[in-house]
């Protein structure tokens, strides 16, 4: 059976992840919802209403400290079922670092046979998004790690301009979306090339003009190569790094054009693990076939990371 894919949905406290996800489940038919919550008693599971019997509460602590067993062994129970379900929708605590919870789905092999990890998406409140973002890590890590970030309660708080630039500094990459926007925006399913970073150049752009870092050590080194690279080079790359700065990876992704592979190559990385690569059907049409590279670093200089890559790179 082909791998389901999972989508983590993350945002910090009272976010609006809830009201989001009650909101798309009527469009997104077969899909399993895991819901996490901090602290004894489980509330959330009552509010996710549109897939009652699908929705399996993750109690007691927060998925990305305490119970990473529990996500394990919910998503494997999950699988052995038989329930009929294409998806799933993990929905985390506000207060969950996505760090650990994606090395999880990354690192359990039985995981890795029946799932595969879609994308993040991360929400962040309009109203209180810049204040939580200064004075919270893990929203900061929340949005670092995002394939697609959402903005709520543009209702109430109209004006973004200046929490984008804010979200652009932390993720040059990841498109910001509204939550009002139609499900298959927001969750994307299916086609793993769609939450690689296509527009990485765009993004580099971005990223060194926008100075207002707030003080931030997280900084994304986004990179394409026009030539084919070398498988070779860029592992033992990617070997050195996990070695020596695993923690400072935050996320990798790359979608590769590789000598002696007609086909697009992608890549997902969190701290020291990686996916294994996996091939896309094929390049999208008009494209110019350039390797995108997107890291996120935590205080590690992302043209340090650059040097090292490009020495491997020639080495090869
Ligand atoms: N005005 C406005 N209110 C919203 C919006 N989205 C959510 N809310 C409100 O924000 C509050 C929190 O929403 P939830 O959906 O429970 O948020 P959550 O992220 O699931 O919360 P936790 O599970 O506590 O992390 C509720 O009162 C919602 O009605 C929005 O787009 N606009």
């Amino acid at each position: 059976m082909t791998p389901r894919p999972i989508t983590l949905l993350t945002g910090f406290l009272g976010v609006g992840k809830t009201t989001l996800l009650n909101r798309l489940l009527p469009a997104l038919p077969r899909t399993a919802v895991l819901v996490n919550e901090f602290g004894e008693i489980g509330l959330d599971q009552l509010f996710v209403q549109a897939v009652e019997e699908d929705v399996v509460l993750l109690q007691a602590g927060c998925l990305c400290c305490t119970i990473r067993g529990d996500l394990s062994r919910a998503l494997r129970d999950l699988a052995a079922s038989g329930r009929p379900f294409d998806r799933v929708v993990i929905e985390t605590t506000g207060l969950a670092d996505p760090g650990p919870i994606l090395q999880t789905l990354m690192s359990d092999p039985l995981l890795r046979r029946d799932f595969v990890l879609d994308a993040v998406v991360t929400l962040v409140d309009a109203a209180h998004g810049m204040a939580t973002l200064e004075a919270q890590e893990e929203a900061r890590r929340q949005v670092a790690v995002a394939d697609r970030l959402v903005l709520t309660k543009t209702d109430v708080a109209p004006d973004t301009a200046a929490l984008e630039s804010r979200l652009r500094a932390l993720n040059p990459v990841a498109p910001i979306l509204r939550n009002d926007a139609p499900a298959e925006a927001i969750f994307a399913p299916g086609d793993p090339g769609r939450n690689l970073p296509w527009s990485a150049e765009e993004a580099h752009h971005h990223h060194h003009h926008d100075p207002n870092r707030h003080g931030s050590d997280i900084r994304a080194l986004c990179l394409r190569f026009s030539q084919p690279l070398r498988w070779e080079g860029l592992a033992s790359w990617l070997e050195m790094m996990a070695m020596t700065q695993g923690e400072r990876m935050l996320r990798l992704k790359a979608v590769l054009n590789l000598e002696g592979e007609e086909a697009p190559v992608a890549l997902h990385g969190v701290r020291h693990l990686f996916d294994a690569p996996r091939r896309l059907p094929a390049w999208p049409e008009g494209d110019d076939r350039s390797s995108r590279l997107v890291l996120i670093l935590r205080g590690l200089d992302p043209e340090v990371a650059e040097a090292g890559l490009r020495a491997f790179l020639e080495a090869a």
